[in-house]
């Protein structure tokens, strides 16, 4: 098989291998992606549930946030119902062998945000922009390096630009000091071989000075294909959400890629039949609605709209009794991007003046 473990043993100085047992390691956005899909209203009790189950199952990565990271909480995009550092206090807490790892946007989130979280035992910080604008989150990988975490980059709305514009945009973080970039197929439109193309392109450019993820969303159903693409390309970090706790139609199914990966030889260190259960027993009960792939859902991945937008369109489509696809569809040819919430709302009242 193509994942020969001593890959790992060839990562650059500035990253610390994984060991010699993963071919990739996963990260679970349940508790952070899926935060939009329960309106932020995680407890903490739901953390301590969820991250129990990950961690027996041996998810090595659990991210914990509001589901616009650090600072989120707000008119904007929705305000949290327990303050995120007591949700990433609580997921230390309970994890015995998973990184707790959170989210944050440059403007939103804060360097005081970045040092709280550490402060509350995280230790990988992820760090998203917009994917042609790396250069805000220059000073926030510099930050966390020097206070000792591991970071991360994301490359929002990757589907957004073509592979060459990509690799520039992960150079500009790898050189400030970010670990591992991601493709991030925020819309859930990008389709196989597009995936495929990003990857390589960012792998060979970065070489051995840091790691290249992904992470998937099912807007158009190809969630594990893609990512499954990814790790063929040359990805190491895997994404995904336990029962599709995310965004849009959810992430990446984690205990779908799982039982993918393991008929493939691939290794991810966690127990098939243990996070399959974990899908089942813990993290469903938690969540509001299943996320699926309807018509909401599917409109994003056709249309190329953030997925973070759906809960959004739903509330403006019922505020001023126009179509939510609609509304959708508009914010797609209008490419808006992360940030854009308010929006929707001059798109709804658009569309009802018609
Ligand atoms: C802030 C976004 O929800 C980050 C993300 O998960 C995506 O772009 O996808
Ligand atoms: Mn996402």
């Amino acid at each position: 098989m193509p994942f020969p473990a001593e890959q790992f043993g060839a990562v650059p100085k500035t990253v610390e291998p994984f060991g010699s047992t993963l071919d990739v390691r996963v990260t679970d956005s349940s508790l952070r992606d899926g935060s939009h899909a329960k309106a932020h209203q995680f407890t903490t009790e739901d953390v301590r549930k969820i991250v129990a189950a990950l961690d027996g199952a041996g998810v090595p990565v659990i991210e914990v946030a509001h589901g616009d990271g650090l600072g989120g909480s707000s008119f904007n995009y929705g305000f949290s119902r327990t303050p995120e550092q007591d949700l990433i206090r609580t997921a230390v807490a309970t994890a015995h062998n998973a990184k707790i790892a959170f989210l944050m946007l440059p403007g939103l989130g804060t360097q005081a945000d970045i040092r709280a979280a550490a402060d509350n035992g995280a230790q990988i910080c992820r760090i998203a922009t917009h994917c042609t604008e790396a250069d805000i989150a220059v000073q926030h990988f510099g930050f966390a390096r020097e206070i000792g975490l591991e970071t991360v980059g994301f490359l929002m709305m990757s589907h957004s630009q073509p592979p060459e514009v990509l690799a520039t945009q992960a150079r500009i973080m790898a050189d400030a000091g970010c670990q591992c970039v991601y493709v991030v197929d925020s819309a859930g439109a990008l389709i196989t071989k597009q995936v495929s193309d990003r990857v390589a392109a960012i792998v060979a450019e970065l070489g051995n000075d840091a790691r290249v993820g992904f992470h998937g969303h099912e807007n158009l159903g190809l969630g594990v294909a893609n990512s499954i693409l990814a790790v063929e390309a040359g990805a190491t970090q895997i994404d995904g959400s336990t029962r599709r706790l995310g965004a849009g139609a959810g992430n990446t199914p984690v205990e779908a890629f799982v039982a993918v990966a393991e008929k493939l030889g691939i290794r991810t260190g966690i127990d098939t039949l243990a996070i399959i259960d974990a899908a089942e027993d813990v993290v469903a009960p938690v969540m509001d609605r299943e996320c699926t792939l309807d018509r909401m859902s599917l409109m994003m991945g056709y249309a190329g709209v953030y997925s973070s937008f759906l809960r959004h369109a739903y509330r403006q489509a019922e505020r001023y009794g126009v179509s939510g696809a609609e509304i959708l569809l508009t914010a797609g040819r209008r490419k808006l991007v992360g940030g854009q919430e308010d929006q929707l709302i001059d798109i709804a009242v658009e569309l009802a003046a018609l």
